[in-house]
């Protein structure tokens, strides 16, 4: 299981997506999780508090171990802040299939993307609990692999993790 942690904005979904592609070109059977497929159905009781976003977190370690037993490379693109979750996905995965990647990006960055519009909403106070703004964010100290998404392309990015990756799932 490939796991991309990071703020809003920073690029998991960018660089799930390229991913999964570049993976499925490769002949591996690949599925990508993320709050599209998630958040809107299995976990649409869910919200943005502390203990559900620690529940959501848990509830996707576990569909992705499913997955994975059933013979997937599942990657999941979840902003996924606290490390103690990010830590028990690493338990049910099972450490050697769990593969954590913190797409890095300063926060003012990922503001001037504003992808969803929704920090210039989470400014005005329209929206609570906003990740890096009122609500935490907490960088893995020691990912399998970072990934710097304001100082790369998205293609040396996949690359990058093409290279890390690719030697520990030959063979799947
Ligand atoms: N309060 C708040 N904080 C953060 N994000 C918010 C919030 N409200 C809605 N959104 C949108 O939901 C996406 C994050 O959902 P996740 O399931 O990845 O979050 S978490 O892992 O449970 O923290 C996130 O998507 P991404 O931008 O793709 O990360 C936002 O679009
Ligand atoms: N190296 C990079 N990796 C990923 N995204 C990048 C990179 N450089 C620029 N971007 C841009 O940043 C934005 C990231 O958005 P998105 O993938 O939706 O982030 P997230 O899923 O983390 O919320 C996209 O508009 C993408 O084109």
């Amino acid at each position: 299981m490939v796991w991309f942690t990071g703020l809003s904005g920073a690029g998991k979904s960018t660089l799930a997506a390229g991913l999964e592609k570049a993976l499925f070109e490769r002949g591996f059977k690949v599925y990508h999780l993320d709050g599209d497929n998630i958040r809107n159905g299995l976990n649409k009781n869910l919200g943005f508090s502390e203990e559900d976003r620690t529940e959501n977190i848990r509830r996707v370690g576990e569909v992705g171990a499913l997955m994975t037993d059933a013979g997937l490379i599942v990657l999941s693109a979840f902003i996924s802040p606290f490390q103690r979750d990010r830590n028990k996905v690493r338990e049910i995965i099972g450490e050697d299939n769990f593969i954590e990647v913190f797409v890095d990006c300063p926060l003012n960055i990922c503001e001037q993307r504003d992808v969803k519009g929704l920090y210039r909403k989470a400014r005005r106070g329209e929206l609570k609990n906003f990740t890096g703004i009122d609500s935490p964010y907490e960088s893995p100290e020691q990912p399998d692999i970072h990934i710097f998404s304001d100082r790369e392309s998205i293609d040396e990015s996949i690359e990058k993790l093409l290279t890390s990756i690719l030697p520990k799932i030959s063979g799947s």
